[in-house]
């Protein structure tokens, strides 16, 4: 497991390309039949890639958790961006097929995440999990890929066109701290979240998604006030911590799994901050 300190906003003033990337970016999170993790101590989060490409792969534990299995005191989303996929929780298997989510309780034991069609045009499934803290355990549930609340949001004369699924959230799949969904950009928009927020209460991460291999998302983080940014390629993700902005441009049409932990689950908590104040 990688591990990833909190940062402060005081701290990005000083950081170079190479240490906001160290910082706030996290690359190869995909890798054929492992699960790979990596634990921003924002929020305690915790996020793992696994590509079941050739046999299904067990969720591990890590020793960095200290419990028995790795549900033992969290609760987790799990998204499939990849082909089509089953998870079995506890020996109860359910479809995840590309853009389905499963919700996680806290007391699975025993996960594994496997391909229906490694081989399939779509490739193997890509799961990607975005793990937090529960006091408690809540139902494992699926939700299909056109399911949750979904919400239009932006305009294509702004560029930013883009259909909001609220999957893991108050008024949909039950969870303690995780509040989950994806958005996708309609074909000739580029720009997600514009106006760009924060929410002081919850840590968030994005997982850019369907970027083609030669295109690149600029997505923007730091204070409003004092941004930088960061070139992201496919299947990577940035650490949003409280204080940080997160908004982003691709040169080429995207989507992105968006996931939040904290101090609540209130979407709508949240402050935004028009362009002309953004620096
Ligand atoms: O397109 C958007 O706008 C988003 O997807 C925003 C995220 O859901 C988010 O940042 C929620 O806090
Ligand atoms: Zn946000």
């Amino acid at each position: 497991m990688d591990l990833r300190y909190a940062t402060s906003p005081e701290h990005v003033r000083g950081m170079d390309t190479e240490e906001l990337r160290r910082r706030f970016l996290v690359q190869d999170l995909f890798a054929d039949d492992e699960a790979r993790a990596v634990q921003t101590h924002h929020d305690r989060v915790v996020l793992v890639g696994v590509v079941p490409a050739t046999r299904p792969v067990s969720l591990p534990t890590f020793a960095e958790l200290r419990s028995a299995h790795f549900f033992e005191r969290r609760e987790a989303g799990v998204v499939n961006v990849g082909g089509p996929g089953t998870v079995t929780v506890d020996g109860e298997t359910h479809t995840v097929d590309r853009g389905a989510f499963l919700y996680v309780g806290r007391g699975a034991r025993d996960v594994v995440l496997a391909s229906t069609e490694p081989t399939g045009s779509d490739g193997p499934a890509a799961f990607y999990l975005f793990s937090a803290p529960a006091h408690t355990s809540y139902p494992t549930t699926l939700v299909g890929p056109d399911g949750g609340t979904v919400r239009e949001l932006g305009d294509a004369l702004t560029s930013n066109r883009r259909t909001l699924r609220q999957v893991i959230h108050e008024g949909g799949v039950r969870s303690c701290q995780v509040v989950m969904g994806m958005t996708t950009l309609h074909p000739g928009s580029m720009w997600n979240t514009m106006p760009a927020h924060t929410h002081d209460r919850r840590t968030e991460v994005y997982l850019y998604v369907d970027v083609p291999d030669d295109a690149r998302v600029v997505h923007l983080l730091g204070e409003p006030a004092e941004t930088r940014h960061l070139l992201v390629a496919n299947r990577e993700a940035v650490v949003s911590p409280s204080w940080s902005v997160h908004s982003g441009v691709g040169t080429a049409s995207y989507a992105f799994v968006w996931a939040m932990a904290g101090e609540n689950q209130s979407f709508d908590d949240m402050d935004g901050h028009p362009i002309t104040d953004l620096r």
